[in-house]
């Protein structure tokens, strides 16, 4: 029997891409509503109410106000959104990032998805945290590129227009909507200076950790701690040591729900560069749902992707 599944706003960028991993599979039933009423609360409820698991693809408001329609429903919810992120009662959608995580995924209701450059700074952060490779107080630094389509229709519209500029760094007001879920995840009580920025290309993400090793961690240190953390998993590799090359290309994993770590730099100088890439509408976005929805489901995690 197949599950019946809710994209609510999947006329958007992430819900699109989520439609096209689930489509053509023939153990899904995708519930959908009349374009024209696809806003209206009511047309959204009766949705929900036919769904199994509704997957929310929309801006945070409209992502609060689908979880109080269908508050009274037996559906199960993965938000894709950043509204439910840091919220005790929602699991966080990271399966690899603990060894309890996939079991916590698959019994929950609600399931908050993770943001993309979070997935990228939480994969790295975490691990080296738990291994006391980074003491929770250290002041760090994450620089990302993404591209253009992490910024929603409206973004997108803007680089289609030929008007928006080949490169632009933002949210140096240091009040990201993701830095709450970095420190949360990541296990850091001091805020880290977060500086992202936007490429003309239309998918796909570097995400950069550079750590002064003070004598205290060496390159070997942070590769086997990483390593050791994801090992046996299929959508997060740790590179091996020279395996990145010289130039990291934030599109390599594009259409994949992929997310490659490498560890760069020289003991010798003291620094190191840790760089996660990923498709921040796969691994970042669309893909990770999937994976979750597949976890929720009691299926194969990797059905469809
Ligand atoms: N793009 C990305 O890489 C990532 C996005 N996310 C998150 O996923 C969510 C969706 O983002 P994204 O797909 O990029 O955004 P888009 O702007 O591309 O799509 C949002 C969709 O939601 C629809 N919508 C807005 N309000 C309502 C409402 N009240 N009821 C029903 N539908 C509504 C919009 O309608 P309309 O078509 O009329 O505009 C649009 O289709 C956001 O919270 C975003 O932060 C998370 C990780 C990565
Ligand atoms: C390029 C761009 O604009 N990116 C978005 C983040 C995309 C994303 O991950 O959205 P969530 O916050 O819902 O997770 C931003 O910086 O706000």
């Amino acid at each position: 029997m197949a599950h019946n599944i809710f994209i609510d706003g999947e006329a958007g960028t992430t819900g699109l891409q989520i439609r096209e991993r689930l489509e053509t599979r023939e153990d899904i039933r995708l519930i959908q509503v009349d374009p024209a009423r696809r806003k209206e609360a009511g047309a959204r409820r009766e949705a929900f109410a036919q769904a199994d698991v509704a997957i929310l693809c929309l801006p945070d408001d409209a992502a609060r106000e689908a979880v109080e329609l269908c508050a009274d429903l037996d559906v199960r919810l993965i938000d894709a959104s950043t509204a439910h992120r840091v919220d005790k009662a929602w699991v966080f959608g990271f399966p690899e990032l603990h060894k309890d995580n996939r079991a916590r995924i698959a019994e929950a209701r609600f399931v908050s998805n993770p943001g993309c450059y979070s997935t990228g700074s939480i994969a790295m952060i975490a691990p080296l945290v738990a291994a006391g490779l980074i003491a929770p107080d250290e002041p760090l630094s994450i620089n990302a590129v993404s591209g253009f389509t992490g910024g929603g229709k409206g973004l997108i519209a803007e680089y289609e227009s030929g008007e928006a500029p080949a490169h632009f760094v933002y949210g140096l007001g240091q009040n990201h909507k993701h830095i709450p879920e970095i420190m949360q995840q990541g296990g850091l009580t001091i805020q880290p200076v977060f500086a992202p920025s936007v490429g003309n290309f239309a998918q796909g993400m570097a995400v950069q950790l550079p750590l002064r090793l003070n004598g205290r961690r060496s390159i070997a240190a942070l590769q086997e701690a990483l390593a050791a953390h994801y090992e046996g998993e299929h959508f997060v590799r740790v590179l091996a040591p020279g395996e990145a090359g010289t130039r990291i290309v934030p599109t390599e994993l594009n259409g994949t729900n992929m997310m490659h770590i490498s560890i760069q730099g020289d003991d010798a100088s003291g620094c190191a560069t840790v760089v996660a890439v990923l498709d921040n509408l796969g691994k970042g976005a669309s893909g990770a749902s999937v994976q979750n929805l597949n976890i929720m489901l009691g299926l194969d995690e990797a059905t469809g992707l």
